[in-house]
């Protein structure tokens, strides 16, 4: 029996991780005049992500996304082809007119993300970056219309090849965003 499909980078098997993996840049799917988004420096926590937001290639489940530093991020070639997906979102995501994908959405809000940008790293035109470490928003797949009956076999091979599911994100980042709130309101110290 095929396995079930979840992206296809982690359905043929990841490549290996190149610790020395140092940014890159990031291009569209145009055939002619794609966007070229250049990022200094790693990327970190990257993850599948089953929510309805994130840009997935064709027929993938889930995305495949990562974070990185705002400030490491520099449109280099044909900016006037992005345009904000949803500008009342927190992550407002930049996709190419022309062909549809994601290329960077930054955090600008007063929100524990701000200043990092969401970006997916299988638009780098190198290789070498992260695998993904987890997934998150598994239960979203369902918005987006896939067989709530098939959910177990969906979380059993995100376990098979080592994405723990959540439903929302994992828990270093949940505690990372409630220490935020906490903070925030003064219930911990700052
Ligand atoms: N169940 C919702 C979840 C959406 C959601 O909360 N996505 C997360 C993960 S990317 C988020 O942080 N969204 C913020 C945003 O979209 O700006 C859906 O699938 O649309
Ligand atoms: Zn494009
Ligand atoms: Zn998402």
């Amino acid at each position: 029996m095929p396995s079930i499909a979840i992206h296809p980078s982690v359905d043929s098997g990841f490549k290996a991780t190149d610790a020395a993996f140092s940014g890159g840049t990031l291009v569209c799917h145009c055939a002619s005049n794609p966007v070229k988004v250049r990022v200094k420096g790693d990327i970190a926590h990257n993850h599948a992500c089953g929510c309805s937001k994130c840009w997935k290639p064709d027929g993938a489940v889930f995305s495949v996304v990562a974070v990185a530093p705002s400030d490491n991020v520099e449109v280099l070639e044909n900016g006037d082809k992005l345009a904000v997906v949803d500008p009342a979102a927190l992550i407002q995501r930049h996709a190419c007119k022309d062909c549809g994908v994601h290329l960077y959405g930054p955090v600008e809000r007063d929100h524990p993300f701000k200043g990092l940008s969401f970006l997916h790293p299988e638009l780098f035109q190198e290789e070498g970056w992260a695998k993904p470490g987890f997934a998150a928003f598994v239960s979203s797949i369902i918005e987006s219309g896939y067989d709530p009956g098939k959910m177990d076999g969906v979380r059993a091979r995100l376990k098979e090849v080592a994405l723990e599911p959540y439903d929302c994100l994992n828990p270093g980042l949940m505690d990372y965003i409630a220490t935020w709130t906490a903070k925030k309101n003064g219930v911990l110290p700052a």
